[in-house]
């Protein structure tokens, strides 16, 4: 195989090959197939901070195949770190400048192939972004999974700690063990939050190899995936397989019934379509409500659950997933094994895969339906509502799969603010009632570049009184370990003059998760008919005035000004 350079202008790259050897390749690398491994290692967070093992060990795997690999590092921002604060506002944005990035370093010069490791949050989905719009033959290696903590526990105590806190308990040992032991190793937090959701649709969408998303991140295993993918990458080049012929619409559904049936973070609805419109492809969000409707969910793993991310690895993990909606799945969609699904499936279970899986939970003594239930005896469908309705017309997302049934229906009034800090403050300060619907907006990508609303759900979550009556509905959006009635991704959002952003303190709002709905239904507590409270809302809006924009430099404001909404990926156009 003769590398794209040599293809193109061989006489013009004296000078590349010049720049190169200054940085020791010797003059037989210059002629090689050149492969970008492009990994988001940095002592960012733990998801990140191992990621230098794997890209040297898909290094080894692309010099032992013949090839000559270049590492770069754009390294991702960690939400843990912005939770609670306004550096929660930047986090959404960096998806797009880390996708750009890679774009940059791998649109220069000509690549024969690209690595791209990531764990987490944003940069999972940047890197998928960034295969999608370069199409060159690419392989993902997700970073793994977290290791366990003592007693199933996970990184994410930190939100029930800091909500017993703010109310003044005495927290003081728990918060210290808590810091000895919340996060046990490098990898992606223990629980199916977004980082490890989209470490799980990277596999479903057929770009990393089986079996990689959420590994432990300490097994010699990943490091052998690692290695394997920087050999196949060499076989991608050679066969001319790029990204974009993995991830067709097909693709895309699989991944979209395989995050039904783990119920997955409802962040993985902002980064996909966000992945296919690189594609050109719309993905509707009513796709994620048919999946809901039609796919068992099968996984008890937090936030809804009770297990961890390593122990679904143990209970053989997407593959196993994968092999239980089998009948729901397109088996024929190409991946980066140069097989199909079916065929890697099959594969698997021949070479033993799911059996030494499996064997790892006997040292738990947890059976494999504990974790992933089998598809004949969930009970359950899904876990994603799209709905709709007069605070909503373009739609907004539930994830019921972590709302009791008694609120899946629930009428109650309305407490607005106009930002989460506001919101947060009065549900601390006892301002919430029992059965209120608090309404958070401004907060969605153009109004405050939509962070995550983590601490707020879980301060609603923890809290006796509140927690299974009071609901939230907000333009913004969730971390992938919220639980409870929160309904978000409201659009159009507030600042864009979207209905949210006409409602008032005591509208009767409904949130009807089975009928798909999201209304004002009355005002000032009194049930209305819709002509009137259509009527009302048309009144509303000729005397609302759009806000002054609340971020006027940097890197938020181009997100903030070219963002599209919630819905439709929030990608900047
Ligand atoms: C920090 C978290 C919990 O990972 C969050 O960002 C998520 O969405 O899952």
């Amino acid at each position: 195989m003769m590398n794209q350079k040599c293809k193109t202008a061989r006489g013009l790259w004296a000078q590349v090959d010049a720049l190169r050897m200054g940085m020791n390749w010797s003059e037989g690398d210059t002629e090689k197939p050149h492969i970008l491994i492009s990994d988001v290692f940095g002592e960012s967070h733990p998801g990140s901070f191992h990621l230098n093992i794997l890209s040297d060990e898909a290094a080894v795997g692309i010099y032992e195949t013949g090839g000559r690999p270049a590492k770069n590092h754009v390294t991702d921002i960690c939400d843990g770190w912005g939770q609670g604060h306004d550096g929660m506002n930047y986090i959404l944005a960096s998806r797009e400048t880390i996708a750009d990035m890679v774009e940059l370093q791998a649109s220069v010069i000509p690549w024969d192939g690209m690595i791209l490791i990531s764990s987490c949050d944003k940069s999972v989905p940047a890197h998928l972004i960034a295969a999608a719009r370069l199409d060159i033959p690419t392989i993902h290696i997700p970073g793994g999974s977290m290791r366990i903590g003592p007693n199933i526990g996970t990184s994410g105590l930190a939100g029930p700690l800091s909500a017993k806190y703010k109310k003044g308990q005495p927290v003081q040992k728990e918060m210290r063990d808590y810091k000895l032991t919340g996060c046990p190793s490098c990898g992606a937090c223990q629980f199916m939050g977004t980082a490890s959701t989209m470490q799980c649709m990277s596999e479903s969408l057929g770009l990393a190899l089986p079996g990689n998303a959420l590994m432990p991140s300490t097994f010699a295993e990943i490091r052998r995936i690692s290695r394997a993918a920087g050999q196949q990458v060499m076989n991608l080049a050679q066969q001319n397989i790029t990204a974009r012929k993995i991830l067709t619409q097909a693709a895309f559904e699989n991944a979209i019934k395989v995050h039904a049936a783990i119920g997955g973070s409802t962040n993985a609805l902002i980064h996909l379509p966000a992945i296919a419109h690189e594609m050109g492809i719309t993905l509707q969000p009513e796709l994620f409500d048919k999946a809901s409707r039609e796919i068992p969910y099968l996984t008890n793993i937090q936030p809804s659950g009770k297990y961890v991310t390593e122990l679904f690895w143990f209970a053989g993990g997407i593959p196993m997933i994968q092999w239980e909606i089998k009948e729901y799945l397109n088996l024929d969609v190409m991946t980066v094994t140069g097989k199909t699904l079916g065929e890697n499936l099959n594969d698997l279970a021949e070479q033993g895969f799911f059996d030494r899986c499996h064997e790892h939970l006997k040292t738990y003594n947890i059976p494999v339906e504990e974790i992933i239930r089998p598809v004949k005896q969930s009970k359950h469908f899904g876990s994603i509502a799209i709905l709709k309705g007069n605070i909503a017309p373009a739609g907004a997302v539930i994830k019921y799969s972590a709302v009791i049934p008694a609120m899946h229906q629930h009428v109650g009034p309305a407490a607005v603010f106009n930002s989460e800090e506001d919101a947060q403050k009065a549900i601390i300060t006892g301002k919430i009632k029992q059965g209120d619907v608090v309404i958070i907006r401004y907060e969605g990508p153009r109004g405050s570049g939509a962070p995550e609303m983590f601490m707020t759900t879980d301060a609603i979550v923890f809290d006796e009184s509140l927690n299974g009556t009071v609901a939230l509905v907000t333009d913004g959006r969730f971390s992938g370990a919220s639980r409870g009635p929160c309904v978000g991704h409201v659009s159009p959002e507030a600042i864009d003059g979207g209905p949210i952003g006409l409602v008032e303190n005591g509208d009767l709002i409904e949130i009807d998760i089975p009928a798909r709905t999201l209304n004002i239904i009355g005002i000032a507590g009194q049930k209305q008919e819709a002509a009137e409270i259509a009527r009302i809302l048309a009144d509303r809006k000729k005397a609302w005035k759009a806000p002054a924009r609340k971020i006027r430099n940097g890197v938020l404001r181009k997100f903030t000004e070219k963002a599209a909404s919630l819905m439709a990926g929030a990608y900047t156009k």
